[in-house]
């Protein structure tokens, strides 16, 4: 796969030849020996295996904008900073934030009502939203990008998706002194400045914070006299920081980018397919506002908010969700580095080095595992009528989506307060099979998507 134009289309490349091999298929990358799983048995085997832990080569293109960040830190580093992080994305901690998801979807019904019924490309402003979220709940700034279009942070979050893609696909721009000095290293450095701008700010703020509340390692230790309403995961990496050392500044750094970038692009593509299909499929729609309406009635989402609670309880739309991530993981394929030779069973002996790919998008669609895959059709996740174990977009084992939860509340804040107030339409509906797909890091529709939000 060495042209940009293949690397993009990846999922039809996956279609075809999961087709025609079965699972694990390899191929050469260069020198190096890939493996691609679609199989239930193998991708449970291995992703939970310990000796999978370390990711693949493929991640070390992240490494300029995610560092040692979770999801591209070595096993070692990520054994520590897992453990820290862990305890601030459980239930507790995601429902404090529900404050902040009810806020920015609000500004966003807010910008959709001075466009009603006029068509919007969804995606601009639901990665506006999502960004706004992660920074204002995870990073104690809430920077107001959906109403603050000077900040063009959205732009420089994506071109710096864009350009590891693209460097992705030219060979000549692997070594990193060539690329550093290429006009996509430049740019993709002048990208990086900015976000670290804003991120400076950040952690100043919140250095300056500490010092004014006391925070002394005397009593009861550094947190003694915490303010409320600071977000648990700055907290934690701060507390770090200055207790135990086990964050740097700049993993601090590295961290922050990582869940900038993991927490806004991956719901936002998700909140475009899932907007694509209710648009497409009035009945689902239909179905979603009517689970709504009997939860609120036609009640104004000032004097009624959305509470973590009412999210677990939204049952259809997460089956609807569901669905949606089925169809199009955001993540189609996940990769890692086989640590020993490893025998996975009778006829598999993986040698150490060798990158393993997981195709999450093709296991997805597979019809031995799923009836009549390319029906939209949530009920198939009604408890009994599947296999957990065969959906699998937030990944599996132990390092899968630290922030599923913070994900599944932050999409359906967003779905239940836009149709709480709107309809949602679109020009020419789509079906499964025709909606055209990209892979930009994450899968994108490879078209725009426009649509009309319609007040109720
Ligand atoms: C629809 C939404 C999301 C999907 C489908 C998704 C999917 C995934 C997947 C498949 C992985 C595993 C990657 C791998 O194995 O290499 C992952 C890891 C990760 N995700 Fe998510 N994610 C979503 C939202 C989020 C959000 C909202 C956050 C942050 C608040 C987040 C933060 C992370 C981090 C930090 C990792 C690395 C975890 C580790 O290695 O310990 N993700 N995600």
């Amino acid at each position: 796969m060495r042209s940009i134009k293949e690397l993009t289309y990846v999922t039809d490349k996956l279609i075809q030849f999961s087709a025609i091999y079965s699972s694990p298929w390899r191929f050469w990358m260069g020198l190096k020996l890939a493996l691609v799983f679609d199989d239930l048995e193998n991708i449970e085997i291995l992703l939970q295996n310990s000796k999978t832990y370390e990711k693949s080569f493929i991640y070390n293109f992240m490494k300029d904008t995610l560092g040692d960040g979770l999801l591209t830190a070595p096993a070692s580093l990520w054994k520590i900073h897992r453990r820290i992080l862990d305890p601030k994305f459980n239930s507790k901690n995601i429902s404090c934030h529900m404050e902040s998801l009810n806020k920015n979807s609000k500004r966003l019904i807010n910008i959709l009502e001075t466009r009603n019924g006029e068509n919007v490309d969804i995606f601009h402003y639901v990665h506006l939203c999502t960004l706004d979220m992660i920074f204002d709940s995870l990073l104690e700034s809430d920077l107001n990008l959906q109403n603050t279009p000077d900040c063009k942070l959205d732009k420089y979050v994506k071109d710096v998706m864009n350009i590891t893609m693209e460097r992705m696909s030219k060979l000549w721009l692997y070594p990193n002194i060539i690329f550093k000095n290429s006009s996509l290293g430049k740019r993709l450095h002048e990208n990086l400045a900015y976000i670290n701008n804003i991120k400076s700010k950040i952690i100043r703020k919140k250095k300056k914070s500490i010092e004014e509340e006391k925070f002394t390692s005397e009593g009861n230790g550094l947190y003694a006299n915490k303010v409320e309403n600071t977000s648990p995961f700055l907290d934690a990496l701060f507390e770090s920081f200055y207790e135990t050392g086990e964050y740097s500044e700049e993993n601090i750094r590295h961290e922050m980018n990582t869940f900038i970038f993991a927490g806004s692009d991956t719901a936002a593509g998700t909140l475009t397919f899932l907007f694509l299909i209710l648009a497409s499929f009035p009945e689902v729609q239909n179905k979603v506002y009517k689970e709504l309406y009997d939860m609120y009635g036609s009640s104004n989402q000032n004097d009624d908010p959305i509470t973590y609670d009412d999210t677990k309880n939204m049952k259809y739309l997460e089956r609807v969700i569901k669905e949606t991530l089925r169809l199009f993981p955001p993540a189609p394929i996940v990769s890692r580095k086989m640590q020993k030779d490893t025998k996975v069973n009778d006829n598999i002996v993986v040698p150490k080095n060798t990158a393993l790919f997981f195709s999450i998008y093709t296991l997805h669609r597979k019809d031995k595992y799923w009836t009549d895959p390319l029906r939209f059709n949530p009920d198939r996740f009604l408890p009994g009528n599947y296999d957990p174990k065969c959906f699998i977009p937030f990944g599996f084992g132990k390092r899968g989506c630290i922030g599923k939860f913070f994900a599944m509340a932050q999409m359906k804040t967003i779905v239940a307060s836009l149709l709480r107030k709107f309809t949602v339409e679109i020009d020419n509906q789509v079906s499964v099979e025709n909606v055209s797909l990209k892979l930009c890091i994450t899968l994108k529709t490879a078209e725009t998507i426009l649509l009309r939000f319609i007040r109720r």
